[in-house]
């Protein structure tokens, strides 16, 4: 695989037009598949994507389509960007893939999967490798300084795939640690929502500074109890991805917190959303994928609770506190 590789972007949300832009930047050819053809075909023509990434332009070498085979041909690796509970769906549909790279932060619902365990699930063997960590799609798309991963048991796949995208300003390090940089990408949403409901509900900054530092003590112990590594959890797929995403309203997952911490409900929260909260649909997956492997995670709980309608932002807060004591 060379540095000019053409590379498939399968997802023209906000992240896989940015991916599809960085990929460009890096050199090389790039094709963008978009589910929908009219959407796709106006991606195209206009070099824009409207709806999910207004302010960044496509450079010539991305082209976009809805025709699958076509996205695929001559690819030297797919980067996966449908949302975690589209992938399964998305996959059954697609013909055979080059080694393939999810890009996906979640669980899947009823099958308490990671999005590379849906991908093995339904293509046993392929190489495949996931890029996760700190990174706001638009930030990305504007070439702003950032750092991300490239997690998977191949070392030639993510050697190629670190080298195929990078750029001065968008920094990509290798792990051998999939599982855990996939739970982190996935807690991180739920967590988002526990910090943006205590700034939403005014209950404070030590708050959120106390239920991060714990989501994130939660998060370790799930990924050692799924087979992966404490330290994967310190790292940018999970405190570096935790720190972006609960500190501000720029996140799609603490904005939906705020606004629940505020006294919407889940259903006013998520109205006139275009854009997926990969957190709503997380919370009580992965919390089931925990009590399978015996991982307690109260804020994951309380956030499943809340997301639920079973209790109020501020009583969640009560009972994390009555919580037995223990140590750290
Ligand atoms: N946006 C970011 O900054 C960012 C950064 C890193 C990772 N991610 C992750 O990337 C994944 C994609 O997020 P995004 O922000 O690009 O999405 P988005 O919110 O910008 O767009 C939604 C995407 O979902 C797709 N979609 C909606 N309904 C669908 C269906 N029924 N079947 C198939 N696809 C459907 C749309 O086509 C679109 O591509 C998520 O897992 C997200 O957590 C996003
Ligand atoms: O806007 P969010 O909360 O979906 O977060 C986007 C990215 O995952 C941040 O790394």
């Amino acid at each position: 695989m060379s540095e000019a590789s053409p590379v498939a972007v399968l997802g023209a949300g906000a992240w896989g037009t940015a991916l599809a832009i960085q990929a460009a930047r890096a050199g090389g050819p790039v094709t963008l598949w978009a589910r929908d053809p009219a959407r796709a075909a106006a991606i195209e023509a206009e070099r824009v994507n409207e709806r999910h990434l207004p302010r960044a332009v496509l450079p010539a070498a991305v082209r976009v389509t809805a025709d699958a085979g076509e996205a695929l041909h001559g690819a030297a690796f797919a980067l996966l960007v449908v949302p975690a509970q589209h992938l399964r769906a998305v996959l059954a549909a697609m013909p055979p893939l080059p080694p393939a790279v999810v890009c996906a932060k979640g669980v899947e619902r009823g099958t308490l999967l990671l999005p590379l365990e849906v991908l093995r699930s339904l293509r046993p063997g392929a190489p495949s490798a996931v890029l996760t960590g700190p990174n706001f799609a638009h930030e990305v798309a504007a070439g702003l300084p950032a750092a991300a991963v490239v997690a998977g048991e191949e070392a030639a796949l993510r050697d190629a795939v670190a080298a195929r995208l990078a750029t001065a300003a968008f920094r990509l390090y290798g792990g051998d640690d999939p599982v855990g940089a996939q739970v982190g990408g996935a807690a991180k949403n739920v967590v988002a929502i526990a910090a943006g409901a205590v700034i939403g509900a005014g209950l404070g900054e030590n708050a959120r500074a106390a239920l991060v530092t714990r989501g994130l003590a939660e998060l370790s112990r799930l990924a050692v109890a799924l087979g992966g590594r404490a330290e994967t959890a310190a790292g940018l797929s999970g405190l570096g991805d935790l720190l972006l995403t609960c500190t501000g309203p720029s996140s799609r997952n603490t904005s939906l917190g705020i606004a629940l911490g505020r006294g919407e409900t889940l259903a006013m929260a998520l109205a006139g959303r275009s854009s997926v909260t990969e957190g709503v649909a997380t919370a009580p997956a992965l919390l089931a994928r925990a009590a399978a492997a015996g991982v307690e995670m109260p804020i994951c709980a309380a956030v499943a609770a809340v997301l639920a309608g079973r209790c109020s932002v501020a009583e969640a807060m009560d009972a994390l506190l009555a919580r037995p004591r223990r140590d750290e």
